[in-house]
């Protein structure tokens, strides 16, 4: 299992054999903080020389945000996981840490095998034609020049852009954009595809072929991290659900139960601010 950060204790075992079920991510613990510069200055600047007092203004204090707060759970081969919670509750931060593009403040994540980012803010260079973009993208997900080769016009036809193909990828509309990434980020049938509200872009049959190939990986025995708002994707999509609730692991286990228990606070907060 590859790891994203020093161990903080032994990395447990590595299997080689394919079998469904088996663990293919363990997050153990994990802390994961962003420092934000701006806020209001809490010492005043009257420390400073007196020279220094005008550089000063503006720069702000550093805040620093606590975004998932000491989550531990292990995904086997095979499962389909949805993530949900309210805005804010650290989803796409848990994502973020698992795909490996941003350090774990602590705690630790290991992987086994690739680890593949889906979203609609996913990094492709948009002064690039979508040509280039789906060989960097696909080269990035760790794919030979001669299987990026065979993937191209699978790529190209999944995403439905046509022609727009050979520009840059800023003359795209964002279900272009969207429809592009998703069709690279699946092009090399990663063990882990994590989704990051992919599914709510484009037109009706686009989400139909997501759909189709999310099942086709998930067939494949690889595994599918979920985040999303919508209960009825989650429901559709996942065999099991993780709550999480400012940052805090709330609930994990079947769909029916962690999303009704999720509804009830949801309705218990709308009837709070009637009163
Ligand atoms: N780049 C960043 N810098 C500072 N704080 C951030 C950054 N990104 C997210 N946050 C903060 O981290 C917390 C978790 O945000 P995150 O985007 O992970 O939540 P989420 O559950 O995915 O939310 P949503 O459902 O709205 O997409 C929030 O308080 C958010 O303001």
């Amino acid at each position: 299992m590859a790891e994203h950060t020093p161990p903080t204790e032994a990395a447990p075992a590595a299997t080689t054999t394919p079998d469904k079920g088996r663990p293919v991510l363990v997050v153990d613990d994990v802390h994961l903080k962003y420092k934000t510069f701006g806020g209001k200055r809490r010492t005043g600047s009257s420390r400073l020389p007196g020279w220094a007092r005008g550089f000063s203004q503006g720069v702000g204090a550093v805040d620093v945000v606590h975004a998932v707060k000491g989550v531990s759970f292990v995904a086997h081969h095979g499962e389909s996981i949805g993530l949900i919670g309210h805005n804010g509750s650290g989803k796409s931060t848990l994502l973020r840490a698992v795909a490996g593009a941003m350090p774990v403040t602590s705690g630790a994540i290991y992987t086994d095998g690739v680890a593949s980012l889906l979203g609609v803010s996913g990094a492709l260079i948009k002064n690039l034609s979508g040509e280039r973009n789906i060989i960097l993208g696909c080269l990035a997900l760790g794919l030979k020049p001669d299987e990026v080769a065979a993937h191209y016009e699978e790529v190209v036809e999944f995403a439905d852009i046509g022609d727009f193909v050979r520009l840059p990828m800023e003359a795209y509309s964002s279900g272009m954009g969207a429809r592009l990434r998703f069709a690279i980020s699946t092009a090399a049938s990663p063990d882990i595809l994590m989704i990051d509200e992919a599914l709510a872009t484009g037109d009706a049959s686009f989400k139909a072929r997501s759909q189709r190939r999310i099942d086709e990986i998930r067939a494949r025995a690889g595994t599918v991290l979920l985040v999303s708002h919508s209960m009825g994707t989650i429901k559709e999509t996942c065999d099991r659900v993780l709550w999480l609730d400012s940052g805090v692991l709330r609930a994990d286990g079947k769909p029916d139960e962690v999303i009704e228990a999720y509804m009830e606070t949801q309705r218990a907060k709308v009837e709070a601010s009637k009163k």
